[in-house]
């Protein structure tokens, strides 16, 4: 899946040039969840800024939360934020007290020339900037969420939020599934594109093999990479999937990587008691040793259940050139181009699971063309492509912004950086 225009009033996506022609902007982006736990957005965030600021632009990011010692210097936070409920996961959000407050005075004294909101329907700081009516420069917004049955509470909240996303120069949409999301809240005019989430490509594909999890011929290893206490993640799927895999190759190991042990093993010991010798739980990994997990397994296992917008996970393990077993979830049918990057089964079905990691055990050139196949797919997702196309979305606002101007405020170079887009 490449990004591709909504609709006719959707930017134009070229990455054969710079669309800002050399200009450097001051971005700010605001994110709607803490950087104290892992999650997609937060990472996609980081990432983002990273690339952009390699690019010469510069960047500052706000999020909920405290800091911590490994945040880089451009992340700011408002210092506390609260945990709710949300999609199947919990989130930890900034939106009562002060969180307004600062939202507002983050942008106005960033000096921004454009501010990047992500998953702005969402009770928290990403939300702020519009509620409170201030637009002191144009904001993009960034739609992430995949809903399998669509939320009362953003149900009763959706005229409300379709006015205060009025303001919303731009929307850009992970995959399909979150385009249809966006949908529920922005006007038809408003411009939406569809760009996927990023990854860097070369790191993973050129971290080294650690040997500790080498998987090889008859001792192969399986691995499982989330937050294994949700059950949207499909854990005990895996777990089900394990067990028969194993009765086939009774030395493979089966590595988990991520939070949510204490939950993972009472899923085993409520399910399949017998696994939980042959389940090895290596905790939170460092994104050195994320890259080099993917590296060394025989197969990668991503058996989600739902509410996956895009499936970054699936896109990193194929850049390590790691064969995947995926349910097939629309997100991940679009990522494995139809099954021929990664092997799909139906969501929830773990014989089919089983099925699928075996036929990848027992053929190594299926398991070479799913590598060789995944590691092609993955470049669609690099950086170097996926932001260029966000900056062509920021080129296309920023002219249109300098247009709304009046000619005094033009004239006298307000909005600097627009005028020259
Ligand atoms: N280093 C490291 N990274 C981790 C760990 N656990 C998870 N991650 C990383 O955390 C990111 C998110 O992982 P998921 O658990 O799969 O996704 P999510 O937070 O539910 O993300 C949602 O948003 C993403 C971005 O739009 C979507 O891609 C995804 O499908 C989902 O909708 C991925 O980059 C994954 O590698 C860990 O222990 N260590």
């Amino acid at each position: 899946m490449t990004s591709k225009p909504v609709d006719d009033s959707a930017s134009k996506q070229n990455t054969d040039h710079d669309p800002l022609q050399g200009r450097k902007l001051r971005i700010g982006i605001i994110s709607p969840y803490s950087f104290e736990t892992p999650g997609g957005v937060q990472f996609h965030i980081r990432d983002f800024a990273q690339e952009l600021i390699s690019r010469g632009h510069a960047v500052e990011v706000l999020a909920p939360g405290r800091r911590t010692t490994d945040m880089p210097l451009w992340v700011h936070t408002t210092g506390s934020s609260f945990s709710i409920p949300y999609n199947g996961s919990v989130a930890h959000l900034s939106y009562f007290g002060v969180a307004g407050m600062l939202a507002r005075k983050w942008v106005r004294q960033g000096h921004f020339d454009l501010v990047h909101l992500h998953e702005p329907e969402v009770p928290s700081l990403s939300h702020k900037p519009l509620v409170m009516g201030f637009e002191p420069c144009p904001y993009v917004a960034t739609f992430h969420a995949a809903f399998d049955t669509y939320p009362l509470a953003l149900r009763i909240c959706q005229s409300y939020l379709r006015s205060y996303l009025a303001n919303v120069r731009a929307a850009i949409c992970v995959s399909d599934s979150a385009l249809d999301t966006a949908r529920r809240y922005l006007r038809p005019s408003t411009p939406m594109s569809i760009i996927p989430n990023g990854i860097n490509v070369q790191y993973f594909a050129s971290a080294t093999i650690n040997p500790d999890w080498l998987g090889y011929q008859d001792h192969p290893t399986i691995g499982f990479l989330g937050r294994m206490g949700e059950e949207r993640k499909g854990f005990d799927v895996f777990i089900k999937a394990c067990s028969l895999v194993l009765q086939r190759y009774p030395h493979a190991r089966f590595l988990c990587v991520g939070d949510g042990e204490a939950e993972g093993r009472k899923i085993i010991a409520a399910i399949e008691p017998a696994m939980m010798d042959h389940v090895e739980f290596l905790g939170r990994i460092s994104d050195e040793d994320k890259a080099r997990f993917y590296r060394s397994l025989s197969v990668y296992v991503a058996p989600q259940l739902g509410g996956e917008s895009f499936g970054i996970v699936l896109a990193e393990a194929m850049a390590a050139g790691c064969p995947v077993v995926a349910s097939d979830l629309k997100a991940f049918t679009d990522i494995s181009k139809d099954g021929r990057a990664a092997s799909l089964f139906r969501t929830g079905e773990y014989v089919d699971c089983a099925h699928a990691v075996e036929a990848i055990l027992d053929d190594s050139a299926r398991s070479h063309e799913l590598s060789t196949e995944g590691m092609c797919a993955a470049f669609d997702y690099d950086w170097s492509s996926v932001a260029d196309q966000i900056l062509q979305v920021y080129a296309d606002v920023l002219t249109g912004w300098r247009l709304r101007q009046p000619l005094s405020a033009q004239r006298h170079g307000f909005h600097n950086v627009a005028e020259n887009v």
